[in-house]
């Protein structure tokens, strides 16, 4: 299980690091508009993987454009990541990021729980484009998180899943027990609702496993 920490502002890497994060994730879409300028300083500075992030206003970000504006928005900085968070509906663009050799994230936001099958159809659906696929979903019962998990136990790896929203955040501490690669976490200013402190995860994780 790896931790992902996630921030609006490169200005935070090196925090990051120092705090223990495996992977940075730069939330493009909650930067300012000059992102050339915010982005100037990330090359070389990171020692671990970083994630590019332009996450749609229907996923739960900022971004507005189409998937056009998407790429060209995104394309200037791939020399300066590791990986490219890439939502189905910008699909389309998989093949040029891998031709950059990068890998892809193919990220699904789902705003309710998807039923088992669903969740395998989307499942297969990110894999037929992506090298890591990343479901987040919207649990409304317990029921709810006990086919989530099973589902993310049995599923081919890697896999990331996590929930949204605040009602079942608890469930981003022990989804990776289940098998989910990382988990994303920030530094004092959260990216989205119910994530963890990387110091409040690193707390939980050491008091719930085994020593
Ligand atoms: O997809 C995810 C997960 C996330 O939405 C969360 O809930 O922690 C945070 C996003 O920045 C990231 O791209």
């Amino acid at each position: 299980m790896k931790i992902v920490v996630s921030l609006s502002s490169p200005d935070k890497i090196q925090k990051a690091v120092a705090l223990g994060a495996d992977l940075i994730e730069l939330r493009l879409d909650l930067m300012s508009d000059d992102l050339s300028s915010v982005m100037a300083g990330v090359g070389g500075q990171c020692t671990i993987p970083i994630i590019a992030t332009l996450r749609s206003r229907e996923e739960g970000g900022a971004f507005t454009g189409d998937a056009e504006e998407w790429f060209s928005t995104i394309q200037p900085f791939l020399d300066l990541v590791d990986y490219v968070d890439v939502e189905r509906k910008f699909r389309k663009f998989a093949r040029m990021i891998h031709y950059q050799h990068l890998q892809v994230v193919a990220s699904a936001h789902i705003k309710y729980m998807p039923s088992p099958d669903d969740l395998k159809a989307i499942e297969r659906d990110l894999r037929a484009y992506g090298d890591v696929p990343k479901i987040a979903v919207t649990p409304s019962s317990a029921r709810n998180l006990l086919d989530f998990l099973d589902f993310t136990l049995e599923a081919e790896k890697p896999l990331v899943t996590t929930v949204m929203g605040e009602e079942f955040r608890y469930a981003r501490t022990f989804l990776p027990y289940f098998g989910s690669a990382w988990v994303y976490c920030h530094i004092g200013t959260p990216t989205a609702k119910g994530q963890y402190d990387i110091r409040e995860l690193e707390q939980l994780q050491e008091l719930l496993t085994y020593r």
